[in-house]
């Protein structure tokens, strides 16, 4: 007689081995639901219902895959091509919500590992969102802004078809920002001839964007590591920390950390990392990303006692209590774990998605590192995507202080869920388990109630 932890991981295995076999060629996407399948094994022990009803060979197909052409014209007046897609991978819980990603390492593996891990984020949230993905595999540095604003015109002309207020609402991710949202929803509104703001979100706050929506991914990392490190008697202040990447959401990780006494002595960018020992300053970083679109070796021109290292992966070399990855996925493997960990690491808050490798996680929560997931730490980006959506369907706009505090809330809560589902499951101080079958909980009861869909 097989107990329910055997009938459980049999079922997942079997789940798992059949995704194998039809998506073998989607690694990305097979390492997040790999992940996250077999960490709710303890949900399928406890609720066989759940197995009965085949949830999870029906949460991993998304609802919808679309990919088309994108072309257009660069400055020279040469036609170029590029593949847009749109992951649409549950309803469940509310319209199709997740951003897009420019960047030529994009295809459909990589949108489908973000939609997928995008289900169970919208869910913590405890917003009413469902979960997609989309992006292209162009690349916007070295473009002009008439290209890029082409790119996306072309790009929306296909997408918005399938998008819609109450359909699917887009945002921003790597390689998108306020400049391209603002284009795409120029477009949508040319194509529709109707204002709707409610289309997409991370627009700017002067036509129906959200204050604090631009540092809400970072703050909320912060956010969500601070409720963590204060369980163990820790806190920020004083503490050495270390940002890879200097785009959106390490920019004001950065930020935050510094506002609540943090060192932060290093962060990166896709060629190199600087390392500061008098800590880093943010507007030097700043004005090279945000103004002049640098790259960020050009900041030891203004910090002499700072030192450049071409290597992204360099930076994990640096000791430090904190570790925030924002940049990429797979940026930490096993080997930079373990050295952070010989380092003296006391916590690793994710702030981009999936930046950890299985090996680097599973050597995290071998060594007892306080380890926050991306899926709960970086919630708040989409939380306060949310938020817009509210503020635009009820024609209003909150302060900068309302929204952070809403934000701050929220991250507390995802902490707390993610916190007891892990503790209720048998798993207790496993935030990563916790988040996942927090997540999951709320969509398998959506899908269930809601009859065979
Ligand atoms: N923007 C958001 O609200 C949001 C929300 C949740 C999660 N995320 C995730 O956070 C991460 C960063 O997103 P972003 O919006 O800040 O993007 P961004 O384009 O603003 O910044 C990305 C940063 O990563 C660096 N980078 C890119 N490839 C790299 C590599 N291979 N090695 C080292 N650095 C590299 C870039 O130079 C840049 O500094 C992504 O994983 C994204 O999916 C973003």
């Amino acid at each position: 007689m097989r107990d329910s932890k055997q009938i459980a991981t049999s079922y997942i295995d079997k789940v798992f081995n059949n995704l194998k076999e039809h998506h073998g060629h989607e690694p990305e996407f097979l390492q997040a639901a790999k992940e996250i399948l077999y960490s709710l094994t303890p949900v399928f022990e406890k609720k066989p219902e759940y197995m009965k009803a085949s949830l999870l060979e029906r949460i991993v197909e998304p609802e919808r895959v679309v990919k088309f052409r994108v072309s257009w014209e660069d400055d020279s007046g040469k036609i170029q091509v590029n593949r847009g897609y749109r992951v649409q991978f549950s309803s469940a819980i509310g319209p199709y919500k997740g951003g897009l990603r420019f960047h030529p390492s994009v295809n459909e593996s990589i949108v489908k590992f973000l939609g997928f891990e995008q289900i169970f984020k919208n869910s913590l949230t405890g917003q009413p969102i469902g979960g997609a993905k989309g992006g292209a595999d162009f690349d916007p540095k070295g473009k002009s802004d008439a290209e890029i604003m082409r790119f996306c015109q072309a790009f929306m002309t296909e997408l918005h078809k399938y998008i819609g207020p109450d359909v699917d609402v887009p945002a921003g991710d790597i390689g998108v920002g306020s400049r391209e949202i603002g284009f795409l929803f120029g477009q949508y509104n040319r194509i529709r001839g109707a204002y709707e703001p409610g289309v997409i979100t991370g627009k700017l706050p002067r036509f129906g964007g959200s204050l604090a929506r631009k540092e809400a991914t970072g703050y909320g990392t912060v956010y969500f590591v601070q409720e963590m490190l204060k369980e163990k008697g820790l806190t920020f202040e004083d503490a050495s920390v270390v940002v890879s990447g200097t785009g959106n959401v390490s920019t004001y990780a950065i930020e935050k950390a510094q506002q609540l006494g943090a060192k932060v002595i290093a962060c990166s960018d896709s060629d190199g990392y600087i390392f500061d020992p008098d800590g880093i300053d943010l507007s030097v970083v700043k004005d090279i990303k945000e103004m002049r679109s640098g790259r960020i070796k050009e900041y030891v021109d203004s910090r002499p006692n700072a030192t450049y290292k071409e290597s992204c992966k360099g930076i994990w070399s640096i000791p430090c209590d904190i570790a925030l990855p924002c940049a990429t996925q797979n940026e930490i493997d096993e080997e930079s774990a373990k050295l952070l960990i010989e380092n003296g690491l006391k916590a690793v808050g994710e702030g981009a998605n999936m930046p950890s490798t299985l090996q680097a996680i599973q050597a995290f929560l071998a060594n007892d590192i306080l380890f926050a997931p991306a899926k709960a730490a970086n919630a708040g980006g989409v939380a306060v995507s949310a938020l817009e959506m509210a503020q635009n369907s009820m024609r209003i706009f909150w302060t900068f202080e309302e929204v952070d505090e809403k934000l701050h809330d929220i991250m507390k809560s995802i902490y707390e869920n993610s916190k007891n589902a892990a503790k209720e499951f048998g798993h207790d101080g496993n935030l990563l388990i916790g988040a996942n079958i927090a997540g999951f909980l709320k969509v398998a009861d959506a899908m269930i109630a809601q009859g065979i869909i």
